[in-house]
């Protein structure tokens, strides 16, 4: 038997944006809210690109993903949710009287009458360079995420990759770094088109179809890599760098097994749930916004995970309340705005 005060009317699972964006718009929809984030620290995937700027958020001039990871989570703080950091949702569950159960890595129960779902493509875990021993070097100059450009400084920097990553790297690095080389399998690069063009007409030296074959360790005993090889993927020629940091971005390989398994009915399809476009999901009260919902309009970006969250939120609303508004009122209408 659950207590009803220890049951949270809305449980968002998952503390990047749209689960940062869903806390702040349940509050104002007066719901008791929780978010459950398996990091120890809440923006969801902004914390791999804390130092880009970030130029396609409505209204927002170019921030970095620090800048708005933090004016997010002061937003999701307005109505006090409870945070809790550093659990895994491994389970849920619905109870015979409709609420659910929802089971954590760390052996923690928690309660909710509905669930929103925002985790994104699940935990993820970088891709790391299929190279024996590559990894020694993690702990010097081998690099999966940029956490701080300034650390690139006058150095000779040798990016592997191709996707929106690789391409925002490069641009950012090239007129801070010494040099900047890019490393690609294939001709064409993925990312804004724009974007892929200021790479192309920069000072930045592309290798396609090129991979990194080699790393080779300085004679100096630091465990730096000093010289990587670059082998041509058709001909198997190779050309060599030296270099002072090797950034890899090799895309991630994401963890949701827990709705692979999932006794509620909910439909994982190519990594993604698929919605309604208010936002619900196969499973009756669990909701699903940002990069995890698949529906006719939705859109991978920070943008398209607040609308969502709002569908979410409303959503979420109607399921425990069938008889409130069907949208929140405009904010400065919004009764919990008088008090603030
Ligand atoms: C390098 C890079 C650059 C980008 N640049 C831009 C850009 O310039 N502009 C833009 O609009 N978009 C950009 N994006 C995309 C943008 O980051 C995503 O669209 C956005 O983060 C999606 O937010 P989300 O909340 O849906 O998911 P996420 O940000 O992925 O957050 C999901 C959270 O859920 C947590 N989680 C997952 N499973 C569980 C579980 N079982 N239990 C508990 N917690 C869990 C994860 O740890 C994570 O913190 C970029 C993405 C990348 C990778």
């Amino acid at each position: 038997m659950v207590l009803e005060s220890a049951c949270y009317d809305v449980t968002i699972i998952g503390g990047g944006p749209a689960g940062l964006y869903s806390a702040f718009y349940s509050g104002m929809r007066d719901l008791k809210t929780k978010v459950i984030e398996y990091e120890e620290e809440l923006g969801g995937k902004v914390n791999v690109y804390k130092e880009k700027t970030i130029w396609d958020v409505g209204g927002l001039p170019p921030t970095t993903g620090a800048q708005l990871i933090s004016q997010l989570t002061d937003q999701a703080f307005t109505f006090q949710p409870t945070i809790v950091l550093g659990e895994q949702v491994i389970d849920i569950k619905k109870m015979d009287n409709g609420y659910f159960h929802i089971t954590t890595n760390k052996n923690r129960d928690h309660y909710s009458k509905t669930i929103i779902l925002a985790t994104g493509y699940g935990i993820l875990k970088q891709t790391k360079l299929n190279i024996p021993g590559a990894e020694k070097f993690e702990t010097t100059n081998l690099y999966y995420a940029v956490k701080e450009l300034g650390k690139f400084r006058g150095k000779d920097v040798v990016i592997s990759g191709g996707g929106n990553s690789a391409v925002d790297w490069a641009n950012e690095l090239e007129p801070i770094a010494k040099s900047v080389t890019v490393v690609h399998r294939r001709d064409q690069f993925g990312g804004h088109e724009k974007f892929v063009a200021r790479m192309r007409n920069s000072s930045i030296d592309i290798l396609t179809p090129y991979a990194i074959d080699d790393l080779e360790s300085s004679q100096d005993g630091t465990c730096c890599i000093e010289n990587v090889t670059l082998k041509h993927c058709e001909n198997e020629q190779c050309q060599f760098r030296k270099t002072d940091a090797v950034i890899v971005n090799h895309g991630y390989q994401p963890d949701l097994s827990f709705l692979d398994h999932n006794s509620i009915g909910l439909k994982v399809e190519e990594r993604r749930l698929r919605t309604s476009n208010q936002m619900e999901t196969d499973a009756t009260g669990i909701f699903a916004a940002g990069d995890i919902s698949n529906h006719s309009s939705s859109i991978p970006l920070i943008a398209g995970t607040f609308t969502d969250a709002a569908l979410a939120v409303n959503a979420a609303k109607l399921y425990i309340h069938p008889d409130a508004d069907r949208y929140a009122r405009v904010s400065s209408h919004n009764d919990r705005f008088k008090s603030q």
